[in-house]
């Protein structure tokens, strides 16, 4: 047996074992096999740890399971969720603590990466000097942390080959880094006012030794693309400071006057320091910060049997991708979607179906996703924007979902809204599609 043979079937005997101990309701070893394999690895069948728990209804390996931050939404083969498992099984207990944390996520919707952000965000505790204050002070606070636009990650030990940030609470932060940094205040962790806020903290030049003392194997990283590696809820906190942190760095100055500005609520506005500045008077949107719109579409054929996709020349060699685009000044989401799909492609839309969105933290876009119905088959591609565009049937979709195009052409990875726009309508049954 080669080495790397010998490594994957122990890999392979460790998950059959963490799966058996979560059908079993075998608390005491299923805790052990925790930190060594995958939390949502899944069986032939497709199944999670989760789902054989809830299958059999043990309440406390779900309870485990949800607090370690599984993915409550994966589906089997057959395409049930453990809470439909729970329920057809009649564990209602199990069925309980899921639904809830199906509320939680709104789970009805489609949730692109980096759009899990689990935080109340509580505007109106930032608004609030005396609250924000007490929150910075609040014991059980939480900081995570950034240097020059660059998150500080370490490797998750419930999901393998993931990162997330590292956490650190009041007492493991200097006070001399809370008085020079600038502190984003990103939320609370439920809707209790007292419950645990979580800072960002932009860490400008000094001494950072107090971070390897405590995660000597964490980095600091270039947040693109490692951070379509995260555990999804810390995606979805890094796009909220990474946006944030990014607005602050590029508009020092008051965009009215040119005058310093001065950074309040907890990150989320700056004023400027100038008494006679028109910024002061009325409703001034320049003081907070920005979020460009942005449009990606799946556009069907005419016959609908067919997509348009297409490849930017900066994209990796045979990645195809939908065509996306910026909205502009006084455009409507269909608008920008008509516009841009003719303006790249020559083709010619009709209805257009808002399908979800993502946002897409380099710096601050939210991508909106839609289905485009066009009315014309003919492409003419605009040669700065595209190096390519075609029609593709959904049976050449399949392929490259299964990573099995006989040219080797695939699509952007799941995390990309690209590939879930793709991915709905090549699995979708509906006659609409
Ligand atoms: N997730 C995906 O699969 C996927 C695929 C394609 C594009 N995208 C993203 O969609 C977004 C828009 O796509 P695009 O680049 O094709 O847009 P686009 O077709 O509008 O062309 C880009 C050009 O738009 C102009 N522009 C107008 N407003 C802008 C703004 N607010 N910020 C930056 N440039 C602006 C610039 O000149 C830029 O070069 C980008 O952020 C891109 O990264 C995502
Ligand atoms: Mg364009
Ligand atoms: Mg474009
Ligand atoms: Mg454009
Ligand atoms: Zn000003």
């Amino acid at each position: 047996m080669s080495e790397e043979t010998d490594v994957e079937s122990k890999d392979s005997e460790l998950v059959q074992r963490f799966l058996d101990c979560a059908a079993r309701g075998d608390v005491e070893n299923f805790e052990q096999l925790l930190g060594a394999v995958d939390i949502d690895v899944k069986s032939d069948r497709g199944w999670t740890a989760l789902m054989f728990a809830a299958r059999n209804g043990h309440t406390s390996v779900i309870n485990i399971l949800v607090q370690k931050g599984c993915d409550v939404n994966c589906l089997n083969a057959s395409g049930q969720t453990a809470l439909e498992i729970a329920q057809f099984w009649n564990h209602k207990e199990v069925a309980s603590i899921l639904s809830q944390y199906r509320q939680q996520l709104e789970y009805d919707q489609i949730h692109n990466y980096y759009s899990l952000n689990p935080l109340y965000r509580a505007s109106d505790v930032r608004k609030d000097a005396k609250q924000l204050e007490s929150a910075k002070n609040n014991k059980s606070a939480k900081f995570i942390m950034f240097s020059k636009l660059q998150p500080f990650l370490i490797t998750s030990e419930e999901k393998k080959k993931k990162f997330k940030f590292a956490v650190f609470t009041l007492d493991q932060l200097p006070s001399s880094i809370r008085e020079t940094s600038t502190l984003i205040f990103l939320g609370l962790e439920t809707w209790d006012p007292v419950s645990s806020p979580w800072f960002a903290v932009d860490l400008v030049e000094g001494d950072h030794s107090f971070i390897s003392k405590y995660y000597p194997d964490g980095s600091f990283v270039a947040p693109f693309p490692t951070t379509m590696q995260m555990i999804q809820s810390h995606a979805g906190l890094f796009a909220e400071a990474h946006s944030i942190l990014c607005w602050l760095d590029k508009y020092r100055f008051c965009p009215t006057c040119g005058s310093k500005q001065t950074v309040i609520e907890g990150g989320y506005k700056q004023v400027c320091n100038n008494s006679d500045c028109t910024s002061h008077k009325g409703v001034h949107n320049t003081c907070y910060p920005r979020v460009d719109p942005s449009l990606i579409m799946l556009v069907l054929s005419p016959s609908k049997k067919q997509c348009l996709l297409g490849r930017q020349k900066r994209f990796p060699p045979k990645m195809f991708s939908c065509l996306a685009g910026f909205m502009e000044p006084g455009e409507s989401i269909e608008d920008t979607c008509r516009r841009e799909i003719e303006e790249e492609s020559g083709v010619k839309v009709g209805r257009v179906d808002y399908h979800s969105s993502q946002p897409w933290p380099f710096p601050a876009t939210l991508m909106l996703g839609c289905i485009a119905h066009a009315r014309t088959e003919t492409i003419t591609i605009d040669k700065d924007e595209l190096e390519e565009a075609r029609w593709f049937s959904r049976a050449e979709i399949a392929q490259m979902l299964a990573g099995q195009h006989p040219d080797g052409l695939f699509i952007p990875p799941s995390q990309a809204i690209a590939h879930q726009l793709i991915k709905s309508w090549a699995t979708s049954n509906s006659a609409n599609l």
